[in-house]
């Protein structure tokens, strides 16, 4: 009996396998008719293509790198079933995000990113098209405004301030950065959008927490759309539909109390006031706000804001650390300007033009997207001489072109003075520096985000200098990466040991 079931099961194994082998003949050869010049790549292996040099080298940008030292700027890689073009020069990122950016305005259907966003309804996963253009204004008038963001000063002096004296109680002794860094981040972006503190705050953050480290989990699913099937046994999937269920009843719960509440007109609008407010206003002419696209859009400030704000100020601090002088020409600086007050707060951020290169030079050798978020061009199309099938996944490794030598004297060295006096910046311009993408669908929250990783650093170096924990070097500090899905952070915690800086 037992060898029946092996038996049987072995032939549903084989006939499986044929199975998909042949779809890939047939699909490969259609393919091969209407398509007649991909860029180059690798050679593919049947069924997997090139998943397995993708997935063997320890971070995916890396990887890409080295492959388009031999391919090229323009890469093709087939990953499942999917077509994949890397981008790997500012030429051709301008080829993409400017050029054709209408053409490359679309995101892939991701699994697990559609079911964290209500079916795409946020900003990040949704379709190019009227919707998203709707959320886009939104955001550039109402949530991530210059207006709103200053609104939120006091919120983030007030968790700063909170981050030194837990700092100050643990001195000469080992802090976990990260984890304060991180605390500190979700806890700005939690009070901006919800208001007071929540009582929901706790499980709220664990839960988001474990959504996004699912997120950063490899997902076969994605790499073979037309096999269903694969989606619907997907664990991973079932612990997602959980995870944002119990998201959606804190954000609706949250969603209820805002409504039931009467507003007080003198107090700030946090962005769950403003998002019911459009809500309420909006006309049968747009697409109405449902209470599902207001949970999705906050859910997105979660997932894009935090970690990528808090991953510039650990790598910030892990490269001062690792280059002292920097360290000390930053604490100079920051302690020049506010030595008069004794303490930091915004009004005088602007002065601190040496912290802003260290934080523009850290976004260049770190970019906590380093991929971007991928796009995807909805009919095919043409760069330079190369046919781009529809529907390809297109990656731009902006962290392959900001470590570029041809595009930067000692590319691999820390070096903020770079960026004195230099007109090169961040506002998607210049396509040999993309921190935070270019074109449609650049980021809208870099005034936000910029904010949220100036204080807490002069923060840091104002208050305290830093060493190494057990007598290591500075040479010695782990700088390892990890990629997680969409964001790239340290690999390791960022522990250092804070001596108080006497006034
Ligand atoms: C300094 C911190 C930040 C960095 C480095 C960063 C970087 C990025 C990057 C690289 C993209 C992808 C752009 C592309 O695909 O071309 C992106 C998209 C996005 N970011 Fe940010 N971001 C930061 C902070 C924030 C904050 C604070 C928010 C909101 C609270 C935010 C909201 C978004 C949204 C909604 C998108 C999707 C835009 C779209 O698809 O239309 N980001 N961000």
């Amino acid at each position: 009996m037992d060898f029946l079931n092996y038996f049987s099961k072995i032939t549903y194994m084989y006939s499986f396998l044929f199975f998909l082998a042949l779809l890939k003949i047939v699909k490969t050869w259609s393919c091969k008719k209407s398509i007649v010049n991909l860029p180059p790549g690798p050679s593919t292996l049947p069924i997997i293509g090139n998943i397995h040099q993708v997935f063997s080298s320890s971070t995916p940008q890396h990887c890409c790198k080295n492959l388009a030292k031999k391919y090229g700027p323009l890469m093709h890689l087939k990953l499942g079933q999917v077509a994949h073009i890397i981008v790997s020069s500012p030429e051709m990122a301008k080829e993409i995000m400017k050029t054709q950016d209408l053409v490359f305005s679309d995101r892939p259907n991701l699994m697990l990113f559609r079911i964290f966003s209500y079916d795409t309804r946020d900003i990040a996963f949704s379709a190019y098209g009227e919707y998203w253009k709707q959320l886009r204004k939104i955001c550039a008038i109402e949530l991530l405004s210059a207006k709103r963001v200053q609104s939120f000063r006091s919120i983030r002096e007030e968790e700063c301030s909170a981050l030194v004296k837990s700092i100050y109680a643990s001195e000469a002794s080992i802090v976990n950065l990260t984890e304060k860094i991180l605390s500190i981040t979700c806890g700005i972006i939690m009070r901006a959008a919800f208001g007071k503190k929540s009582r929901h705050q706790q499980v709220f953050k664990s839960t988001i927490d474990q959504a996004i480290n699912l997120m950063a989990e490899f997902c076969i699913a994605d790499l073979y759309p037309s096999f269903k099937f694969l989606q619907r046994v997907s664990t991973t999937r079932t612990k997602m539909v959980k995870l944002r269920r119990e998201l959606d009843i804190i954000l609706q719960d949250i969603i209820n109390d805002h409504k039931s509440v009467h507003r007080d007109a003198n107090k700030d609008e946090d962005l769950v006031d403003v998002l019911l407010k459009i809500q309420q206003e909006s006309d049968h002419k747009q697409h109405r706000l449902t209470d599902e696209s207001i949970k999705s859009v906050i859910l997105d400030m979660f997932a894009a804001g935090s970690e990528s704000s808090s991953g510039i100020v650990l790598w910030g601090m892990s490269e001062m650390v690792k280059n002292p002088k920097v360290m000390e020409e930053a604490q100079a600086e920051v302690r020049r300007v506010f030595d008069k007050k004794g303490y930091v707060d915004e009004t005088d951020l602007h002065l601190l033009v040496y912290l802003k290169c260290v934080i523009k030079e850290t976004m260049r050798l770190h970019p906590t997207l380093p991929l971007l978020i991928p796009r995807e061009n909805r009919e095919k199309c043409k760069i330079n001489e190369y046919d781009i099938p529809a529907k390809a996944r297109v990656v731009v490794n902006v962290w392959a072109i900001g470590r570029d030598p041809k595009y930067w004297v000692e590319a691999e060295s820390f070096k903020p003075k770079r960026f004195l006096n230099s007109s090169i910046d961040f506002k998607g311009t210049n396509f040999e520096y993309l921190p935070f993408g270019a074109g449609r669908r650049m980021c809208p929250g870099i005034a936000f985000g910029i904010r949220n990783v100036e204080l807490p650093l002069a923060q840091l170096l104002y208050h305290f200098d830093w060493k190494l924990p057990n007598g290591m070097k500075n040479e010695q500090l782990d700088m390892t990466e990890s990629f997680g899905g969409i964001t790239a952070g340290r690999k390791n915690d960022l522990c250092l040991i804070p001596i108080t800086h006497r006034l």
